[in-house]
């Protein structure tokens, strides 16, 4: 047997939610840039595209017919309504991770990581990033200026009922600075991976290395 291939080792699920505006998108696309052994899952959702979105990027843009056609077929492990807008995570790529040992970002809500636990617990790595303050929350919506009045004081509205699910959560972190929460994000991902349960090859490698009857 390769060696490399012993040391093959278990794909991550990490799904990474926060509040709307306090920071997951910019964390993920740092996180995608930084580490190649990370790929984006990219959702299905029935919301408008925003500005400076792009369809099978950010989202795949969908109808409600078209979503109710996915859930049917049972192209999704996992969905929910979300802002009054309906989104779901794709099947096929998730499985296709898992089989070739490679890991997936999640940027879902708690009602998706709670979704994901019962079938694939044993992979999910789920972090939470909570703003500063509410007031720098509102801020950072505001800055990105990608949503009416209206649609921010929705998101604003509901902040607080995101943010009392964060103890579902294995890992959670300010997103004071960038940087920092980004090595933070980083620094659990590497531990992650360094799991003894993470890597199921490290048996047969170990055997070798030190003969069976140890
Ligand atoms: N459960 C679930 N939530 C999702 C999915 N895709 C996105 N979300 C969540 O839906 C919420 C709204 O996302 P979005 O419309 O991009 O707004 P943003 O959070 O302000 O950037 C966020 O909490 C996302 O994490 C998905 O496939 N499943
Ligand atoms: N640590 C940070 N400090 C200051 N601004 C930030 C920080 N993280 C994200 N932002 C900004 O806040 C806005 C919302 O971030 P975004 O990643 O879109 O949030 P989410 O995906 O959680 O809705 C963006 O304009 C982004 O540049």
């Amino acid at each position: 047997m390769d060696p490399s291939a012993k040391r093959s080792r278990r794909g991550l699920l990490i799904v990474l939610s926060s509040p709307s505006g306090a920071g997951k998108t910019t964390i993920s696309r740092m996180l995608l840039g930084a580490d190649r052994q990370v790929s984006m899952s990219i959702s299905a959702t029935t919301r408008p595209m925003r500005p400076g979105e792009a369809d099978n990027v950010d989202y795949n843009f969908v109808d409600d017919a078209r979503f109710d056609a996915m859930i049917e077929a049972g192209e999704f492990v996992e969905w929910a309504t979300v802002f009054g807008s309906r989104y779901g995570t794709p099947k096929a790529p998730v499985k296709q991770a898992l089989k070739e040992g490679r890991d997936i970002l999640f940027d879902i809500d708690w009602q998706g990581a709670r979704q994901l636990e019962p079938d694939f617990g044993e992979h999910l790595v789920t972090i939470f990033l909570l703003p500063p303050s509410m007031t720098e929350l509102e801020r950072r919506l505001r800055a990105r200026g990608t949503d009416s009045d209206t649609v921010i004081a929705d998101r604003m509205h509901r902040a607080a009922d995101e943010i009392s699910h964060w103890a579902e959560y294995e890992y959670v972190m300010v997103n004071d600075d960038m940087d920092a929460c980004l090595d933070r994000v980083r620094s659990i991902v590497a531990a992650e991976r360094s799991k003894r349960t993470s890597q199921p090859g490290l048996v047969g490698f170990v055997r070798d290395l030190i003969g069976p009857q140890h």
